[in-house]
Protein backbone atom coordinates (compact mmCIF):
# COMPACT_ATOMS: atom_id res chain seq x y z
CA UNK A 1 0.00 0.00 0.00
CA UNK A 2 1.27 3.07 -1.15
CA UNK A 3 0.14 6.37 0.48
CA UNK A 4 -0.12 9.22 -1.19
CA UNK A 5 -0.46 12.67 0.76
CA UNK A 6 -1.90 15.88 -1.82
CA UNK A 7 -1.23 19.31 0.09
CA UNK A 8 -3.64 22.13 -2.21
CA UNK A 9 -2.91 25.70 -2.32
CA UNK A 10 -6.87 26.71 -3.10
CA UNK A 11 -5.24 29.97 -3.57
CA UNK A 12 -3.13 29.44 -6.07
CA UNK A 13 -2.88 30.83 -9.82
CA UNK A 14 -6.62 31.59 -10.38
CA UNK A 15 -7.95 30.35 -7.31
CA UNK A 16 -10.91 28.55 -5.88
CA UNK A 17 -9.16 25.29 -6.38
CA UNK A 18 -9.88 21.96 -4.84
CA UNK A 19 -9.41 18.61 -5.38
CA UNK A 20 -11.92 16.14 -6.08
CA UNK A 21 -11.23 12.29 -4.36
CA UNK A 22 -13.73 10.21 -7.04
CA UNK A 23 -10.94 12.04 -9.69
CA UNK A 24 -7.85 10.65 -7.37
CA UNK A 25 -9.54 7.36 -7.10
CA UNK A 26 -9.74 7.09 -10.78
CA UNK A 27 -5.53 7.22 -10.81
CA UNK A 28 -5.00 6.00 -7.73
CA UNK A 29 -7.09 2.76 -6.91
CA UNK A 30 -8.17 2.10 -3.27
CA UNK A 31 -6.29 -1.43 -2.67
CA UNK A 32 -2.96 -0.41 -3.79
CA UNK A 33 -3.12 3.21 -2.53
CA UNK A 34 -4.36 5.32 0.40
CA UNK A 35 -5.54 9.08 -0.80
CA UNK A 36 -5.23 12.32 1.47
CA UNK A 37 -6.09 15.28 0.62
CA UNK A 38 -5.14 18.45 2.79
CA UNK A 39 -6.13 22.02 1.70
CA UNK A 40 -3.61 24.93 3.34
CA UNK A 41 -5.55 28.01 4.75
CA UNK A 42 -2.86 30.13 5.58
CA UNK A 43 1.01 31.33 4.32
CA UNK A 44 2.77 28.55 5.60
CA UNK A 45 0.47 25.92 6.38
CA UNK A 46 1.84 23.64 3.80
CA UNK A 47 5.12 23.34 6.24
CA UNK A 48 2.37 22.08 9.29
CA UNK A 49 0.79 19.76 6.88
CA UNK A 50 3.59 18.39 5.52
CA UNK A 51 5.27 17.66 8.57
CA UNK A 52 2.03 16.30 9.65
CA UNK A 53 2.39 14.32 6.76
CA UNK A 54 6.12 12.93 7.28
CA UNK A 55 4.84 11.40 10.49
CA UNK A 56 1.47 10.01 9.18
CA UNK A 57 4.39 7.91 7.21
CA UNK A 58 3.23 9.62 3.36
CA UNK A 59 5.58 7.59 0.75
CA UNK A 60 4.35 10.46 -1.90
CA UNK A 61 3.71 13.81 -0.59
CA UNK A 62 1.92 16.15 -4.19
CA UNK A 63 1.90 19.89 -3.45
CA UNK A 64 -0.89 21.25 -6.23
CA UNK A 65 0.13 24.82 -5.91
CA UNK A 66 2.82 26.93 -7.30
CA UNK A 67 6.35 27.72 -6.95
CA UNK A 68 5.71 29.10 -3.36
CA UNK A 69 4.13 26.17 -2.01
CA UNK A 70 6.27 23.86 -3.55
CA UNK A 71 8.93 25.47 -1.59
CA UNK A 72 6.96 24.93 1.81
CA UNK A 73 6.25 21.06 1.39
CA UNK A 74 10.48 20.55 -0.77
CA UNK A 75 11.86 22.46 2.33
CA UNK A 76 10.62 19.30 4.54
CA UNK A 77 11.38 16.41 2.45
CA UNK A 78 15.08 17.52 1.45
CA UNK A 79 17.29 14.73 1.90
CA UNK A 80 14.60 12.09 2.55
CA UNK A 81 13.20 9.28 1.22
CA UNK A 82 9.94 10.66 0.67
CA UNK A 83 9.49 11.78 -2.80
CA UNK A 84 7.83 14.85 -3.86
CA UNK A 85 5.06 15.34 -6.59
CA UNK A 86 3.89 18.32 -8.48
CA UNK A 87 0.32 19.54 -9.84
CA UNK A 88 1.29 23.11 -11.21
CA UNK A 89 -1.90 25.28 -10.31
CA UNK A 90 -0.02 28.18 -9.55
CA UNK A 91 0.39 31.68 -11.88
CA UNK A 92 4.40 31.01 -12.80
CA UNK A 93 5.11 27.12 -12.31
CA UNK A 94 8.37 27.80 -12.88
CA UNK A 95 9.77 24.21 -11.19
CA UNK A 96 6.79 22.29 -13.15
CA UNK A 97 8.14 23.73 -16.19
CA UNK A 98 11.94 22.94 -15.84
CA UNK A 99 10.76 19.65 -15.11
CA UNK A 100 8.28 19.09 -18.49
CA UNK A 101 5.63 18.22 -15.51
CA UNK A 102 2.19 18.71 -17.39
CA UNK A 103 -0.20 21.73 -16.32
CA UNK A 104 -3.19 19.22 -17.44
CA UNK A 105 -4.52 17.92 -14.07
CA UNK A 106 -5.17 14.30 -15.49
CA UNK A 107 -1.50 14.40 -17.08
CA UNK A 108 -0.14 15.81 -14.01
CA UNK A 109 -2.10 12.65 -12.20
CA UNK A 110 -0.85 10.19 -15.02
CA UNK A 111 2.68 11.20 -14.55
CA UNK A 112 2.66 10.67 -10.16
CA UNK A 113 0.97 7.72 -11.26
CA UNK A 114 4.52 6.48 -12.89
CA UNK A 115 6.36 6.74 -9.94
CA UNK A 116 9.41 8.14 -12.17
CA UNK A 117 11.88 9.76 -9.76
CA UNK A 118 14.57 12.23 -10.43
CA UNK A 119 17.05 13.14 -8.15
CA UNK A 120 17.36 17.27 -8.54
CA UNK A 121 19.82 19.34 -6.57
CA UNK A 122 18.60 22.02 -3.92
CA UNK A 123 19.93 25.57 -3.17
CA UNK A 124 20.29 26.75 0.72
CA UNK A 125 20.39 30.03 1.52
CA UNK A 126 21.85 30.37 5.79
CA UNK A 127 18.89 27.93 6.83
CA UNK A 128 16.52 28.02 4.19
CA UNK A 129 16.39 26.23 0.93
CA UNK A 130 15.31 27.15 -2.65
CA UNK A 131 14.60 24.91 -5.44
CA UNK A 132 14.44 27.24 -8.20
CA UNK A 133 15.96 30.77 -7.57
CA UNK A 134 16.43 32.98 -5.16
CA UNK A 135 17.52 36.77 -5.67
CA UNK A 136 18.66 40.25 -4.40
CA UNK A 137 17.80 43.50 -5.87
CA UNK A 138 15.38 44.02 -8.50
CA UNK A 139 13.72 40.63 -8.58
CA UNK A 140 13.16 41.07 -5.21
CA UNK A 141 11.64 44.48 -5.15
CA UNK A 142 9.12 43.11 -7.83
CA UNK A 143 7.77 40.24 -5.97
CA UNK A 144 7.39 42.58 -2.97
CA UNK A 145 5.04 44.75 -4.89
CA UNK A 146 3.54 41.73 -6.57
CA UNK A 147 2.64 40.01 -2.91
CA UNK A 148 1.55 43.39 -1.97
CA UNK A 149 -0.82 43.81 -5.15
CA UNK A 150 -2.90 40.86 -4.00
CA UNK A 151 -3.40 39.71 -7.39
CA UNK A 152 -1.74 36.19 -8.67
CA UNK A 153 -1.51 37.31 -12.73
CA UNK A 154 1.27 38.06 -15.02
CA UNK A 155 -0.45 41.67 -15.65
CA UNK A 156 0.02 41.93 -11.80
CA UNK A 157 4.07 40.87 -12.42
CA UNK A 158 4.37 43.31 -14.90
CA UNK A 159 2.66 46.44 -12.75
CA UNK A 160 5.03 45.29 -10.12
CA UNK A 161 7.63 45.59 -12.37
CA UNK A 162 6.90 48.40 -13.50
CA UNK A 163 6.47 49.92 -9.67
CA UNK A 164 9.93 48.66 -9.02
CA UNK A 165 11.62 50.30 -12.08
CA UNK A 166 10.58 53.65 -10.41
CA UNK A 167 11.91 53.31 -7.46
CA UNK A 168 15.44 51.35 -8.79
CA UNK A 169 17.58 53.89 -7.49
CA UNK A 170 17.90 52.61 -3.97
CA UNK A 171 20.88 50.32 -4.65
CA UNK A 172 22.36 48.11 -1.82
CA UNK A 173 26.07 48.21 -0.97
CA UNK A 174 27.08 44.89 -0.80
CA UNK A 175 30.43 42.72 -0.91
CA UNK A 176 29.62 39.77 -3.14
CA UNK A 177 32.22 36.45 -2.59
CA UNK A 178 32.68 34.51 -5.42
CA UNK A 179 35.21 31.46 -6.14
CA UNK A 180 37.49 32.86 -3.74
CA UNK A 181 36.98 36.67 -5.15
CA UNK A 182 35.24 39.44 -3.74
CA UNK A 183 33.82 42.50 -5.12
CA UNK A 184 32.70 45.45 -3.79
CA UNK A 185 29.53 46.63 -5.41
CA UNK A 186 26.06 48.21 -5.51
CA UNK A 187 24.17 45.60 -8.33
CA UNK A 188 21.18 46.41 -9.79
CA UNK A 189 20.59 42.10 -9.41
CA UNK A 190 21.98 39.67 -7.93
CA UNK A 191 20.00 36.32 -9.34
CA UNK A 192 20.99 32.73 -8.06
CA UNK A 193 18.98 29.78 -9.84
CA UNK A 194 19.08 26.53 -9.89
CA UNK A 195 16.61 25.93 -12.38
CA UNK A 196 16.34 27.42 -15.99
CA UNK A 197 12.58 29.20 -15.67
CA UNK A 198 11.45 31.82 -13.95
CA UNK A 199 7.79 31.34 -14.35
CA UNK A 200 5.53 32.49 -17.81
CA UNK A 201 8.49 30.30 -19.99
CA UNK A 202 10.62 33.67 -18.84
CA UNK A 203 14.12 32.72 -17.85
CA UNK A 204 17.23 34.67 -16.66
CA UNK A 205 19.57 31.42 -16.43
CA UNK A 206 18.79 30.11 -19.76
CA UNK A 207 21.30 27.22 -19.09
CA UNK A 208 20.63 26.36 -15.90
CA UNK A 209 20.06 22.49 -14.66
CA UNK A 210 18.63 20.92 -11.83
CA UNK A 211 20.68 18.52 -11.95
CA UNK A 212 24.47 19.83 -13.00
CA UNK A 213 25.55 20.05 -9.12
CA UNK A 214 26.16 24.07 -9.52
CA UNK A 215 24.35 27.14 -9.15
CA UNK A 216 23.70 29.77 -12.12
CA UNK A 217 24.61 33.22 -11.27
CA UNK A 218 23.56 36.50 -12.58
CA UNK A 219 24.94 39.68 -11.56
CA UNK A 220 23.62 43.17 -12.97
CA UNK A 221 25.94 45.94 -12.17
CA UNK A 222 24.18 49.43 -11.49
CA UNK A 223 22.46 50.23 -14.79
CA UNK A 224 20.50 53.27 -16.63
CA UNK A 225 16.56 53.19 -16.31
CA UNK A 226 17.06 52.92 -20.61
CA UNK A 227 19.23 49.93 -19.87
CA UNK A 228 16.79 48.76 -17.05
CA UNK A 229 14.30 48.75 -20.10
CA UNK A 230 16.43 47.06 -22.22
CA UNK A 231 17.37 44.34 -20.05
CA UNK A 232 13.53 43.52 -19.88
CA UNK A 233 13.24 43.00 -22.94
CA UNK A 234 16.36 41.48 -24.26
CA UNK A 235 15.18 38.65 -21.31
CA UNK A 236 11.64 38.13 -23.24
CA UNK A 237 13.93 37.00 -25.98
CA UNK A 238 16.77 35.07 -23.47
CA UNK A 239 19.11 37.86 -24.70
CA UNK A 240 20.45 39.82 -21.48
CA UNK A 241 23.69 38.77 -21.22
CA UNK A 242 24.28 40.47 -24.41
CA UNK A 243 24.67 43.74 -22.54
CA UNK A 244 28.50 44.47 -20.96
CA UNK A 245 26.35 45.05 -17.09
CA UNK A 246 25.43 41.49 -17.14
CA UNK A 247 27.92 38.97 -15.62
CA UNK A 248 26.94 34.93 -15.92
CA UNK A 249 28.85 32.64 -13.61
CA UNK A 250 28.40 29.10 -12.51
CA UNK A 251 29.47 28.24 -8.72
CA UNK A 252 28.54 25.79 -5.96
CA UNK A 253 28.76 28.57 -3.30
CA UNK A 254 28.68 32.48 -2.79
CA UNK A 255 28.60 34.88 0.00
CA UNK A 256 27.18 38.44 -0.12
CA UNK A 257 27.74 40.68 2.93
CA UNK A 258 25.96 43.73 3.35
CA UNK A 259 28.13 46.90 4.17
CA UNK A 260 25.61 48.87 6.20
CA UNK A 261 22.64 47.16 6.35
CA UNK A 262 21.68 44.27 9.00
CA UNK A 263 18.51 43.56 6.80
CA UNK A 264 18.41 41.44 3.35
CA UNK A 265 15.76 41.78 1.35
CA UNK A 266 15.38 38.77 -0.85
CA UNK A 267 12.80 36.74 -2.92
CA UNK A 268 12.97 32.40 -2.73
CA UNK A 269 11.08 30.86 -5.23
CA UNK A 270 8.63 34.16 -5.52
CA UNK A 271 7.94 34.63 -2.31
CA UNK A 272 9.01 38.06 -0.35
CA UNK A 273 11.65 37.49 2.51
CA UNK A 274 13.64 39.36 4.99
CA UNK A 275 16.85 38.07 6.03
CA UNK A 276 18.21 39.65 9.83
CA UNK A 277 21.66 39.30 9.48
CA UNK A 278 24.56 40.79 7.74
CA UNK A 279 25.76 38.04 5.48
CA UNK A 280 23.87 35.74 3.49
CA UNK A 281 25.94 32.21 2.53
CA UNK A 282 24.18 30.41 -0.49
CA UNK A 283 25.29 26.72 -1.95
CA UNK A 284 24.15 23.69 -3.49
CA UNK A 285 23.01 20.36 -2.15
CA UNK A 286 23.10 17.94 -4.86
CA UNK A 287 20.69 15.64 -5.97
CA UNK A 288 18.82 16.23 -2.63
CA UNK A 289 15.43 15.97 -3.69
CA UNK A 290 13.70 13.01 -5.11
CA UNK A 291 10.86 14.67 -7.54
CA UNK A 292 8.34 12.70 -9.72
CA UNK A 293 9.24 13.83 -13.37
N1 LIG B 1 -5.24 29.42 2.17
C1 LIG B 1 -4.28 30.30 1.97
N2 LIG B 1 -4.48 31.63 2.17
C2 LIG B 1 -3.51 32.55 1.93
N3 LIG B 1 -2.25 32.21 1.50
C3 LIG B 1 -1.99 30.91 1.30
C4 LIG B 1 -2.96 29.89 1.52
N4 LIG B 1 -2.40 28.70 1.24
C5 LIG B 1 -1.13 28.95 0.85
N5 LIG B 1 -0.88 30.28 0.89
C6 LIG B 1 0.34 31.00 0.47
O1 LIG B 1 0.17 31.42 -0.89
C7 LIG B 1 1.46 31.76 -1.41
C8 LIG B 1 1.55 31.50 -2.91
O2 LIG B 1 1.30 30.17 -3.18
P1 LIG B 1 1.75 29.37 -4.49
O3 LIG B 1 3.17 29.57 -4.75
O4 LIG B 1 1.26 28.00 -4.28
O5 LIG B 1 0.90 30.00 -5.69
P2 LIG B 1 1.26 31.12 -6.77
O6 LIG B 1 2.01 32.23 -6.12
O7 LIG B 1 -0.01 31.44 -7.47
O8 LIG B 1 2.21 30.37 -7.81
P3 LIG B 1 3.74 30.67 -8.30
O9 LIG B 1 4.57 30.73 -7.05
O10 LIG B 1 4.10 29.52 -9.20
O11 LIG B 1 3.67 31.98 -9.02
C9 LIG B 1 2.46 30.99 -0.55
O12 LIG B 1 3.18 31.93 0.21
C10 LIG B 1 1.59 30.16 0.40
O13 LIG B 1 2.16 30.02 1.69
Amino acid sequence: MRHIHFILNPIAGKGSNFLDLALLEKYFNKKDFSIVIKPTSYKKHAIKLTQESINEKAHIIVACSGDGTINEVASCLVNSPIILGIIPIGSGNGLASNLNIPKNIHKALALIKTQTVKKIDVGTLNNLHFFSNTGIGFDAQVIKHYEASNERTLVSYIKATLKSLKKSNKLMDVETTLDDESIQHKPFLIFISNSNELGYKVSLTPKASLQDGKLDVLIVKEISAFKIFLFTVLMLFKSHHMLKEVNCYQTKQLKITLKDKLLFQIQMDGEFKMIKNQTINISILEKALKVIA
